[in-house]
Parts: C-alpha cells; sequence; structure tokens
C-alpha cells in the first residue's frame, strides 16, 4: 500500500496501490474479510478490472460454494456461449475453478420486460452483501451510463459511444459490440451492504477525482457512492493520479 496524501471529500475508505496485482491481493483480503464474516452473497463484476481479484480468489483454498453470486449485467443479444458474454467472463476467471451454490447473470437474450422483473426479484431475494465494482472511463458503474437515474432497478441500457470504444478491444470490430446491455441500477448496487470499487490505470483517474471530489450527479453515476455508508475503493497510483 502506497502512503500518499490525496483529496478525497468523500466518507469513502481509499486504499491505494502500486499497481493491478497489488490491488487484487488487496480486495482479496477485504473479499475474505467479508466471507468470515458472514457475507453469503456476493455481487460481481466484469471487465478487466476485477481480473486480479478473481485470480486470487481462483489460487485461493476458499470454498465458495456455500455462496451465492449475482452479476451486475450482460450484454444484450449475446447468447450465453458467446465467447464475448459476461457468462463465458465469468466462468473462465471464476466459475470454472470456483463454483457458486448459485449463480445468477441477466439472460442476455431474455425478453427484456420479463428478464427485468426476474433480475429484480432475484436481487430481492438474495440481498447483496457485497457488491464488487469497477468504473468506467466515463463513471458508469454496471453499465449505468451518465444521466441514469439513481433511482433505476434492473433494467435495459443504451450504451453510449465512449462505452462501446472502450469496450471494442474484446471484439473484432467496433460493429460487433452490443449496443445495449441488461444492468443491474444504481438503486440496486446502492442496496449492497459493502461496495468494493477497483480502478486501475490512467484512464480512470478523472472518472476516480469525479466519483470522490465532485458533485453527486447522475452524469457521474459513481458519484452516488458518496452516500453511501460502507465503500472501500482501492485504486493504483495511475488511477489515483489526479486527486
Ligand atoms: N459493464 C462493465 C463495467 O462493469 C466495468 O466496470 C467497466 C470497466 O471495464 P474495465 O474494467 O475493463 O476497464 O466497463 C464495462 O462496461
Amino acid at each position: 500500500m502506497i502512503d500518499k496524501t490525496i483529496k478525497n471529500n468523500s466518507k469513502m475508505n481509499v486504499i491505494i496501490t502500486k499497481d493491478k496485482v497489488e490491488g487484487g491481493k488487496k480486495a482479496f483480503e477485504l473479499v475474505e474479510k467479508a466471507i468470515h464474516s458472514d457475507a453469503a452473497v456476493l455481487g460481481l463484476a466484469t471487465g478487466s478490472t476485477p481480473e486480479t481479484l478473481y485470480k486470487e480468489m481462483r489460487a485461493s483454498n476458499t470454498d465458495y460454494s456455500n455462496l451465492i453470486s449475482i452479476n451486475l449485467d450482460e450484454y444484450k443479444g449475446l447468447p450465453a456461449d458467446h465467447p464475448q458474454s459476461y457468462h463465458t467472463f465469468m466462468q473462465e476467471n471464476l466459475f470454472k475453478d470456483k463454483p457458486f451454490k448459485k449463480s445468477f447473470i441477466p439472460d442476455g437474450l431474455g425478453d427484456e420486460d420479463e428478464e427485468v422483473k426476474r433480475y429484480n426479484k432475484i436481487i430481492e431475494e438474495y440481498p447483496i452483501d457485497l457488491q464488487i465494482l469497477g468504473i468506467g472511463t466515463n463513471a458508469h458503474i454496471g453499465f449505468n451510463e451518465p444521466g441514469t437515474s439513481f433511482l433505476q432497478e434492473t433494467h435495459v441500457e443504451k450504451l453510449t459511444e465512449a462505452t462501446i470504444n472502450a469496450n471494442k478491444r474484446y471484439f473484432e470490430s467496433e460493429e460487433d459490440v452490443p449496443k445495449y446491455a441488461f444492468s443491474m441500477g444504481i438503486k440496486s448496487i446502492l442496496s449492497a451492504k459493502k461496495i468494493l470499487l477497483m480502478a486501475f490505470g490512467e484512464s480512470k483517474a478523472e472518472a476516480v477525482h469525479d466519483m470522490l471530489n465532485g458533485p453527486i450527479t447522475e452524469q457521474v453515476p459513481a458519484s452516488i457512492l458518496q452516500t453511501h455508508d460502507d465503500v472501500t475503493v482501492i485504486i493504483d497510483e495511475a488511477a489515483a493520479s489526479k486527486l
């Protein structure tokens, strides 16, 4: 951990690590701590950010088979077995080595209304103890893009150009990136007892700054986390460079 004075006007607990690897180890410690103090439902995220955390989880001796996992989002229109689906991501990065008792991810092929209802019911039935989050370069969380109401539960979100652009690296071309996604809403995310957000790299520095020090506004979705009582933010030095 780096001892650095940073500007953090929020009550969020901010931990700065050297890099993504160290950040993943620190996040793993916090996940373990939560599980040992009875967390039974983990909210999980995809993207490159949680990869090092999932690597630690895969390598650990911890048994996750009594826990429930609920993922944040899934691309609309992608079947579960699509190489770029978040189902595939979770299978490859975690579940193939560490199965959970039950794992929920939105069904990308589901009927919009029914899938939204089904997912909201799941979140109601299994309240999330610890929610893992990444953050987009435009400060989105889950797939809640700037402008999304803070009162939204699960819904279908139209992805912004910035997000499509950032995520095209996983697809053959920009045209192949789905334009819509099912996402837990901000309200659903805020209902988690604890939140652990990670951000690594220079490209996240501005979003991290605005999340911690900017006004709370729907234009900066992650800024709403300033209102939650139990948020830990793990960032590397590059993501902390604008603080
Ligand atoms: N829906 C995901 C988010 O859950 C993720 O936090 C974000 C950042 O991605 P990455 O971690 O690859 O930078 O973008 C994606 O669009």
